[in-house]
């Protein structure tokens, strides 16, 4: 991202943004609520186009030009908060629907074996492959969960975002799904992002946390190096915030 200014409803929520995510890194965007994370992600996956400044994938090519932008999004998935599963269908099903846009939306037809092998691969990875033809309204908290990150896994994907992802499972399942994540990211040699409001979960899944606050990045280092005085830089940027930060011992 090069000096990316992005406007919601016509009003700037993010200036010059200008961040480097290597390969294969873990990021974690941190801030207080509304400063601008999701507005980032979101133009990180094209839904949003900057007003300023440029959006380039490494190998594909600068995302306000329609074919990169293209391939940017087929090569892109996305893991949900709320999981977004479709409760009546198998878990395998949910799978499928991460590609969803590889055909008509219309098409009438099965999804082939290749694709359903695909899936059945994807959720073999996340563990659940015994689950595959359950129902999601079957499926606990953490399972579901891991649904969608197979549904992200199935795209093999080179960019995965996450907003809040393990922020709808209990504390212990959260670490034990964050630990288990770090090694799927680790052999698929993803490029991750993730908006993450518990700190102390930023610290020990990224590599690297960026902190945003009045729209800018006002942190950029190594995960480890985030310390308390950093915590309260990047949360006292707006004093009238309602996010309560973890502390960090
Ligand atoms: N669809 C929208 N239309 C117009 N403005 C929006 C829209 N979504 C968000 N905004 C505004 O953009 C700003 C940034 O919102 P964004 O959702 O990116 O913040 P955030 O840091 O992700 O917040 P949170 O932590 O609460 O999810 C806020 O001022 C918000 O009101």
């Amino acid at each position: 991202m090069d000096n990316l200014t992005v406007h919601r409803s016509g009003r700037p929520v993010l200036h010059d943004i200008s961040l480097h995510l290597p390969a294969g890194s873990i990021t974690a965007l941190v801030g207080p609520s509304g400063v601008g994370k999701t507005t980032l992600m979101s133009t990180l996956n094209g839904l949003l186009s900057p007003h300023g400044g440029t959006v380039v994938f490494d190998g594909i090519g600068r995302l306000d030009q329609p074919r990169p932008l293209r391939e940017a999004r087929r090569r892109t998935a996305t893991v949900f908060q709320d999981h977004a599963l479709i409760d009546r269908l198998p878990a395998i099903d949910n799978v499928l629907l991460g590609l969803a846009d590889t055909r008509h939306p219309l098409s009438p037809l099965p999804w082939s074996g290749a694709q359903r092998r695909r899936a059945a691969q994807a959720l073999d990875e996340v563990g659940l492959l015994d689950r595959a033809t359950a129902r999601a309204a079957q499926l606990s908290g953490g399972e579901r969960q891991r649904v969608g990150i197979a549904r992200a896994l199935v795209r093999r994907p080179a960019l995965l975002l996450g907003d809040e992802p393990f922020a709808s499972v209990d504390p212990a399942l959260a670490e034990r799904l964050a630990a288990e994540f770090r090694t799927l990211v680790a052999r698929n040699g993803l490029t991750v992002v993730l908006v993450l409001h518990q700190l102390s979960m930023a610290r020990s899944l990224a590599d690297r946390i960026v902190g945003l606050g009045g729209g800018r990045v006002v942190f950029d280092a190594p995960a480890q190096s985030f310390g308390a005085a950093d915590e309260s830089a990047v949360f006292r940027t707006f004093p009238d915030t309602k996010e309560i930060p973890c502390s960090v011992n």
